[in-house]
């Protein structure tokens, strides 16, 4: 695959070449504006480190701050201090400081998000929304097309949804062209916030399948996984919030 980039910045950091991403002390809070001001302090100083082909389970009570730490994580939310290390292609770039146009470099090629709700567009069919990150990053028509069309397959997404547009796909439709779509490419770094919650037990092992593939090639997952099993099958780490 034909890549765009050019280094963003390079730094001497880690002697460990298996380490993909380092979070460090990454504090974060809310000001809640139209509220009397009030100041909400979420996460405090909370680092992580993970390694090629490691799954790290997010856990914590409801409201603990899981979902909070995995926007910081993918650049939707700034964080009030710290630092978050990631290595992207042989560089090492700290998210927190980089401009927009890199941040969506970076996420183009090296940190993806499975998130749980599909962005649909009107109109637009289901195999178009899935192949849209592969012919970003310039792959070709064809082999893009055959790899996601080779992800539905094997995601059980039926044929005959796949020229429609996904306004009207159940909850687990929508779920499994969502992860099309971010498996399409073959991201170092996944976040997966509750990538399952839509699926029936076959569907969710088709998505286990899929990720524990990634893993065995190198990928990290950091994720959010409500339901036990899944966890298990694919973390060995957790990461705890709250008290
Ligand atoms: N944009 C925001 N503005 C204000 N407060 C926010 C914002 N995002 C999150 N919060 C607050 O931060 C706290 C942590 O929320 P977060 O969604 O990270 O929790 P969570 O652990 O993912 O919860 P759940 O398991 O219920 O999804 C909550 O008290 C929430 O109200």
């Amino acid at each position: 695959m034909q890549l765009k980039h050019q280094p963003i910045e390079s730094v001497i950091y880690d002697s460990d070449d298996s380490i993909l991403l380092k979070a460090e002390n990454l504090s974060k809070g809310f000001t809640l504006h139209n509220q009397g001001s009030v100041s909400l302090s979420v996460l405090k100083e909370v680092s992580l480190q993970v390694k090629q082909g490691e799954g790290v389970a997010l856990s914590g009570k409801s409201g603990s701050g899981k979902s909070t730490f995995m926007r910081l994580l993918y650049g939707n939310y700034r964080v009030d201090s710290g630092s978050i290390w990631i290595k992207h292609h042989q560089n090492w770039v700290d998210l927190t400081r980089l401009e927009p146009h890199e941040l969506l470099e970076v996420r183009q090629t090296t940190i993806g998000y499975v998130s749980q709700f599909l962005r649909v567009i009107p109109r637009v069919p289901a195999l178009e929304i899935a192949v849209e990150p592969l012919l970003e990053l310039g792959e070709n028509i064809d082999t893009a097309y055959e790899k996601v069309q080779q992800l539905f397959i094997h995601l059980n997404l039926p044929e005959r949804l796949w020229s429609l547009s996904p306004t009207t796909f159940s909850g687990g439709e929508k779920q499994r062209v969502n992860i099309a779509r971010a498996l399409s490419v073959d991201y170092p770094i996944l976040l997966l916030d509750e990538p399952t919650s839509a699926l029936d037990e076959s569907n969710s092992q088709a998505v286990i399948q899929l990720l524990q593939e990634r893993q065995a090639k190198g990928s990290a997952l950091i994720g959010i996984f409500h339901d036990e099993g899944v966890r298990n099958q694919l973390c060995l780490r957790e990461l705890t919030f709250g008290d």
